[in-house]
């Protein structure tokens, strides 16, 4: 039976997960903390043996630099890179800049997990002349749809499995190991996709930073087992830290 090896690899701590904003497509860089997250998952390629052949990443610099400083502490820097907007985090709308903590004082648990984790409510949409819009993003000039101003995680699906169909199970396909570094979201989308999650668990799905997790898939691209991290102690950590966002000071 033919096995196909899918590495997805969310981006590191960046700085605005260290601030406990909402991010989105705001491009924010590693803090020092995602970059010793991205290196360390470098490490757990090279001890594991799962090399990637191929990299897909987002057009957001957070999911580029963890790939890079990843690759490079395997030693696998040369091989080829694929980007999309395709795989960028959600789009978080009006919320993108705002601070979860305050959010979640100012709206109550209920709307602010709705906003975060509800399968079909996007938030309210950003306003063109707002700081964090991506409308005038030169990066975003003819991509093939609108730029959006908010997205819930079904907008993340249609959007994201398309690109999954055609592009990547095509590598997939030619027998190479693929590594997806992409963002808390659109990974969660991508697993809900392959694990056939309903619409409501998924709600309870987090997804840690920089730790690599491994699916052996089947020739139709269907998991033959349940996925493994590479650091399954740390995963749960840090799927747990996600969850309690809203609730740092
Ligand atoms: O802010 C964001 O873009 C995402 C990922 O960091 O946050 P959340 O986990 O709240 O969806």
């Amino acid at each position: 039976m033919t096995t196909h090896t899918l590495i997805l690899l969310r981006h590191g701590n960046s700085d605005w997960n260290q601030k406990n904003l909402f991010t989105g497509w705001v491009d924010v860089r590693l803090s020092e903390k995602g970059v010793g997250e991205a290196k360390r998952a470098g490490e757990l390629l090279a001890e594991s043996g799962v090399l990637p052949d191929v990299l897909y990443t987002s057009v957001l610099s957070r999911a580029i630099q963890t790939a890079n400083l990843a690759l490079d502490t395997a030693d696998r820097l040369w091989i080829p890179v694929k980007r999309s907007w395709r795989l960028n985090e959600r789009h978080y709308g009006a919320l993108q800049g705002k601070d979860k903590a305050q959010t979640l004082a100012e709206y109550g648990q209920d709307q602010f997990m709705t906003w975060r984790r509800s399968f079909d409510t996007p938030p309210p949409p950003i306003a063109d002349d707002s700081e964090y819009s991506q409308i005038n993003d030169p990066r975003y000039v003819g991509i093939d749809g609108a730029i959006p101003a908010t997205e819930c995680l079904k907008d993340v699906i249609d959007r994201m499995i398309p690109y999954w169909e055609s592009d990547i199970t095509a590598d997939l396909a030619a027998g190479k190991t693929v590594l997806v570094t992409a963002h808390g979201n659109s990974l969660r989308a991508l697993v809900k996709h392959l694990d056939g999650i309903s619409d409501e668990d998924i709600a309870e799905l987090n997804i840690p930073t920089g730790i690599p997790l491994v699916y052996k898939l089947d020739e139709n691209f269907r998991p033959l087992g349940p996925a493994e991290y590479l650091d399954p102690e740390a995963a749960a950590a840090g799927a747990a830290a996600v969850a309690a966002q809203g609730n740092k000071k």
